[in-house]
């Protein structure tokens, strides 16, 4: 470990903890190789983490960037978006320059992971900071001999001063798959998007970059090699059976994931497929 990669704990679980000369900091946990909060330089915490999230080893945690691996969803046989935010990933490299931090960590198949998803598989989850930036990057290489798909994503939950203030600018003409009414095929039409109810959109051949305007701030968010938007708030009634959410935590988040959900990915064997997304502070 340099003096900007340190372990640590929160709540009794293992966390790396990231930090730059210029004042960014982040928190990656090794379950999930989830990013659980990131504070641009000279900012405050851009990540929405539940205050009644669960740190159990086990459990996944409410908040952050959890990994969506390798089923989106319900979309599938595996429990609601797969198994590798319920995993413990080891870290397989770090490197730290003047002005960044990058961490990967890895999760491979073994017999558990086999037995709900019967495919030998390595996924690596980079995770690097530097100024106004959090660049993540989520890998995954077929190391099996057959050929295998999957879906994902990387579920942003973004901390926003009140969700009913912002708007979601370049989304205007997408088809979207709208989850939150029994998965109906319809068209954006709004010039910026707005929360004022339960969302639940799969945006489709989304534009590589999007931006959350809020009142005094904004984040720009940068994809590559996922082709879907996902937006997400659960709303009052939703949020209220969440338990691991607080009953007003919806109005303090925002979820704009980084996915690819409607083509499956496919990999031969051998092959491998990276996606990114980038989170910037203005
Ligand atoms: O409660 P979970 O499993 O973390 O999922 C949260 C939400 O994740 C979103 O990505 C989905 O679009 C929603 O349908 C889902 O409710």
């Amino acid at each position: 470990m340099t003096d900007q990669i340190e372990t640590a704990e929160l709540h009794g679980q293992p966390v790396l903890k990231l930090q730059t000369p210029d004042g960014a900091v982040a928190l990656v946990s090794l379950h999930g190789a989830q990013v659980l909060s990131w504070t641009p330089a000279g900012g405050e915490d851009r990540l929405y983490l539940s205050p009644k999230a669960v740190f159990d080893g086990q459990t996944a945690i409410r908040g952050g960037v959890p990994v969506c691996f390798p089923q989106f969803a319900g979309n599938g046989p595996l429990k609601a978006h797969g198994f590798a935010r319920n995993r413990l990933w080891t870290l397989a490299n770090q490197r730290a320059g003047k002005d960044y931090v990058v961490v990967t960590l890895r999760l491979e198949d073994n017999a558990d992971t086999r037995a709900l998803w019967p495919h030998a598989f390595a996924a690596e989850m980079s995770v690097s900071i530097g100024g106004g930036r959090l660049d993540m990057e989520l890998e995954v290489t077929n190391t099996g001999k057959a050929p295998l798909s999957f879906t994902a994503a990387l579920h942003t939950y973004l901390k926003v001063r009140e969700v009913e203030s912002l708007r979601i600018e370049g989304l205007r003409g997408l088809d979207y798959t709208d989850t939150a009414d029994g998965g109906t095929l319809k068209k954006e039409t709004g010039v910026g998007v707005m929360v004022d109810d339960e969302i639940d959109r799969i945006y489709h051949q989304a534009p590589a970059t999007i931006l959350v305007r809020e009142d005094d701030r904004a984040m720009g968010i940068h994809a590559e090699n996922f082709p879907d938007v996902v937006v997400w708030n659960p709303w009052v009634d939703k949020c209220a059976r969440l338990a691991d959410m607080p009953a007003d935590g919806f109005r303090r988040m925002l979820c704009v994931e980084a996915a690819a959900v409607r083509e499956p990915i496919e990999l031969s064997p051998g092959a491998d497929w990276w996606g990114r997304q980038s989170l910037v502070a203005m």
